[in-house]
């Protein structure tokens, strides 16, 4: 798995500071609020896990899996719902937990259909930001790190569904998927 990464951006310490900043920046914003927190299977699993143990006041968790990659490095510019929420989210303050926007295709579609469910407010924290490669116009309201326009596995994101355990976060070696 290791030889298949050409750089490594950020090391398992480095994201473990991060999620603990967002965690406590998320714990001061919502404080008295009780949000309900989602997580967007299956990417988020993993700051998911890390993220919510870092948030110190009382939450609701979900989750929600939704997907338009599949085997490819580039978005199909279709999101399905796989799995939906177990909750309603009406009236309810959503906090969208992403490993990573791209495109913004995802969460422009889950914003969508949270507030067409009418939740009382929607905002968004990711771990990583492409801001290079938007198509849609959108910001998270909390984001970790921004990286370059290059794909990235490891800490929940895969390719074709592998290098989700990888504890770091990586680039990709263009070898492993041009030839697909
Ligand atoms: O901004 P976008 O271009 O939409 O890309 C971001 C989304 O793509 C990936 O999900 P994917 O469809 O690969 O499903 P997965 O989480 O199950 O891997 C990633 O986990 C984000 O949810
Ligand atoms: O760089 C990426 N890596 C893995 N999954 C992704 N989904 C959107 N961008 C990426
Ligand atoms: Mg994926």
């Amino acid at each position: 798995m290791q030889n298949d990464i050409q750089e490594v951006l950020y090391s398992e310490e480095q994201i473990q500071l991060k999620v603990r900043e967002l965690g406590a920046a998320v714990s001061r914003d919502y404080e008295g609020r009780n949000p309900l927190v989602i997580c967007v299977l299956k990417g988020a699993f993993i700051f998911m896990a890390d993220l919510s143990k870092n948030i110190t006041i009382p939450i609701e968790l979900d989750f929600m899996a939704v997907s338009s990659y599949g085997n490819s490095t580039r978005s199909s510019g279709e999101v399905r719902i796989v799995k939906d929420l177990d909750n309603s989210v009406e009236g309810r303050d959503i906090l969208i937990v992403e490993d990573i926007i791209d495109s913004g295709l995802t969460l422009s579609y889950l914003i969508d259909v949270l507030e067409r469910r009418n939740a009382k407010s929607v905002r968004v924290v990711a771990l990583f930001d492409k801001p290079g490669r938007r198509t849609v116009d959108l910001n998270a309201d909390y984001t970790g790190f921004s990286i370059p326009d290059a794909f990235v596995v490891g800490y929940g994101l895969d390719y074709a569904e592998h290098y989700r355990n990888l504890p770091y976060v990586g680039i990709l070696k263009e070898e492993i998927y041009s030839n697909r």
